[in-house]
């Protein structure tokens, strides 16, 4: 038997329409026998982190159960990346699909090609806050989720609008 495995995936979108691209990539994941979706946040619309000027982002996070391990996962992602016709250029640049895996279980995992928990998280507003509104806890506890969050509105400007849910 293969063992089932709790992952939380960060989606976002800058590129085209945003809407449909999140619903394409709900949609390749609920396609996979191998994947199911227990739980999804709002869309939150987001400015873009990381000092490259380009269109807002849609942003979400779903959680996940799935039979695949953290490579076979992240092959997945990168196929749907693919399949949404997302070109690998700038870092931190647009991009119709950008898929992140934040957690597994509760593992650690450091590899050339794979580091989880996405080393990231505790800095991105538009992580922490779809997050929190679908756990209390991935990884990292509650209080550690609402305390990178509580830094972040304190010192950064990242922007933040809940548009509700992905219909
Ligand atoms: N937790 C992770 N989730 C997804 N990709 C990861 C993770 N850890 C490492 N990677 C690697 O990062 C590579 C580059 O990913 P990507 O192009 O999406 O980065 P980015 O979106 O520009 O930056 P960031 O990872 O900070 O969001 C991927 O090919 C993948 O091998
Ligand atoms: N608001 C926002 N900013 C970003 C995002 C993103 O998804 N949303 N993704 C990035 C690269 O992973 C870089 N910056």
């Amino acid at each position: 038997m293969k063992e089932i495995n709790i992952v939380y995936l960060s989606l976002g979108t800058n590129l085209g329409n945003k809407v449909l691209n999140l619903k394409k990539i709900i949609k390749a994941f609920e396609d996979d026998p191998q994947i199911e979706i227990l739980k999804k946040s709002s869309v939150f619309e987001t400015s873009p982190v990381g000092g490259i000027e380009q269109d807002n982002f849609y942003n979400m996070v779903i959680k996940i159960c799935t039979t695949y391990s953290p490579n076979e996962l992240l092959k997945v992602i990168h196929l749907i990346e693919k399949q949404l016709k997302r070109i690998r250029n700038i870092r931190w640049g647009p991009r119709t699909a950008d898929i992140d895996m934040l957690t597994f279980n509760n593992q650690e995992i450091s590899t050339s090609c794979l580091k989880i928990p996405h080393p990231e998280m505790l800095n991105r507003l538009f992580v922490l806050k779809p997050l929190l509104e679908i756990t209390h806890s991935a990884f990292y506890s509650y209080e550690k989720l609402k305390q990178a969050e509580k830094k972040i509105l304190q010192n950064d400007d990242q922007k933040i609008i809940n548009k509700g849910a992905l219909k």
